[in-house]
């Protein structure tokens, strides 16, 4: 059976124009005027547009001695519900875990998705095993490995753990992620702040202030230069950090940024609340930040030094996060965003001037697609694409509240924002999943989008620093290696 959306507007990352497209068997098949089908989907006053990726979701993750709520179920009902077709997850092994018996839990885990999904690996610990593993992990499909630099005593690896790790990554074509924050300087701030009596949620942000993102990310985007990869910084917060990509990518380094939903729009003032419960839902690494730094991620978008809008979506409820009574870094860290990204973002950057709709498009998904080597099937209506799109409608509104969303948790960091800008369609490879606004998405629908090592930007880097590797000066008479 054919599909076709008629009477819309199609928004890509470069062009706006009117066309309708055509779907058969989950893709996209023809893209013009007075196209037919067998079912109508009428898109007047509305923009058509790929489905939204996430690139950074921890859904039912082990963390901070509990799981995060939402799982694949919950999280993947609330990405499509928000117009998101695509979330990439992230496979954690324990310390001493092999690679691939994590991948086997989290296949388990995602096999209740209804939309589609990919993986990250972390990398959590490092010896020969892992090195071997990571060539069978993407041989699998995972083409991106993570590393966090801050957790320290159990996620967290050193920098010659990272820059191995990093070159592993170079040489399997794939590219290193990083959690930027110096776990070091976090531990000792997190101590000190404790014996002090800075018991309460305030202290997390006290203890993270931005010179511990802004110096972790400049170490490894030094570090990845040395290994030959590019570089992948999730959850960019903040001026330092974001000025650390800036001028690597000015110099010619591969380094995208990805700043959070929460970081552009909400502040740190959320740790001030006199409620604590209000405090603690809103703790999550790295922090909120002050209004200057919201600013420079906002221009970082506009001017394409920061590249993808991401959730980070570890949603704990209030029971999981009042662990912390007392103890501020028993809070488990993370928060919610999943279902809100794509209306808050278009209500706070389309709608207020500050970006484009195009580049709306480019930062919710084409562009996460291109660096995760997995564009044009997911991110682009084009002929041959996946059918994930959204049919948005800039004219619907409505507040949120965690009283109506899909999300398992009981609050919602965004509880109250009105919006502007709601996906009234959403298409998960064909299937309507959110029909006029009305979800009814599909668990187990969702499949898993491998994608290839040596992408175009992995390739052009090891030809470069092939090229300009270090080589021995050949002078006349001086045997190269001794006499
Ligand atoms: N961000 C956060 O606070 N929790 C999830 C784990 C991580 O990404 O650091
Ligand atoms: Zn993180
Ligand atoms: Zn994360």
């Amino acid at each position: 059976m054919r599909k076709v959306i008629k009477n819309g507007t199609i928004v890509t990352a470069d062009l706006t124009y009117k066309a309708d497209v055509l779907i058969e068997e989950g893709k996209i098949c023809a893209i013009g005027p007075d196209l037919s089908g067998d079912e109508v989907i009428d898109a007047a006053g509305c923009y058509i547009m790929p489905g939204g990726i996430d690139p950074h979701t921890h859904l039912e993750m082990p963390f901070m001695g509990t799981y995060s709520s939402d799982d694949f179920a919950s999280g993947t009902k609330a990405a499509l519900a928000g117009g998101t077709t695509m979330v990439v997850d992230f496979a954690l092994p324990n310390p001493g875990q092999s690679l691939l018996d994590a991948l086997k839990v989290w296949d388990n885990k995602s096999a209740q998705a209804a939309c589609d999904y990919s993986f990250h690996m972390a990398i959590t610990w490092w010896d020969e095993q892992v090195f071997d593993e990571m060539k069978a992990v993407t041989e699998r499909g995972i083409n991106t490995f993570k590393h966090f630099m801050a957790y320290k005593g159990s996620l967290m690896v050193n920098d010659d753990e990272m820059f191995s790790s990093f070159k592993r990554c170079a040489e399997l074509g794939a590219t290193p992620l990083v959690h930027a924050e110096n776990g070091d300087l976090v531990a000792e701030m997190s101590a000190k702040l404790l014996a002090e009596g800075n018991t309460g949620p305030e202290a997390h942000a006290y203890s993270r202030p931005a010179q511990v993102e802004g110096e972790a990310t400049n170490r490894a985007i030094m570090i990845a230069d040395m290994a030959g990869a590019p570089l992948y910084v999730v959850h960019t917060s903040c001026e330092e950090s974001h000025e650390a990509i800036r001028r690597a990518k000015m110099n010619g380094k591969r380094v995208w940024g990805e700043p959070l939903i929460q970081h552009l729009v909400l502040d740190e003032s959320e740790y001030a609340h006199p409620d604590w419960d209000h405090a603690a839902r809103r703790v999550m690494s790295p922090p909120f930040r002050d209004k200057k730094h919201q600013d420079s991620l906002w221009a970082g978008l506009a001017s394409g030094t920061l590249s993808c809008v991401a959730t980070d979506h570890c949603a704990f409820t209030t029971e999981q996060k009042r662990y912390g009574i007392g103890d501020f870094t028993k809070i488990p860290n993370g928060t919610g965003g999943l279902e809100d990204r794509l209306p808050v973002l278009w209500s706070k950057g389309v709608n207020t001037g500050r970006i484009t709709m195009n580049e709306f498009v480019a930062v919710t998904s084409t562009n996460i697609a291109k660096v995760l080597n997995c564009y044009p099937q997911k991110g682009a209506v084009l002929v041959g694409a996946d059918a994930d799109l959204v049919v948005w409608d800039p004219e619907a509104t409505k507040t949120i509240a965690a009283d109506t969303q899909v999300s398992a948790i009981d609050y919602n960091v965004f509880e109250g924002i009105e919006v502007k800008g709601l996906p009234k369609y959403v298409l998960t490879r064909g299937f309507v999943a959110v029909d006029q606004g009305r979800l009814q998405a599909q668990e187990g629908h969702g499949q898993f989008v491998a994608r290839d090592p040596n992408g175009t930007v992995n390739t052009a880097l090891s030809k470069w620093k092939d090229l300009t590797a270090p080589r021995p000066v050949v002078r006349s008479g001086i045997p190269a290696s001794g006499v």
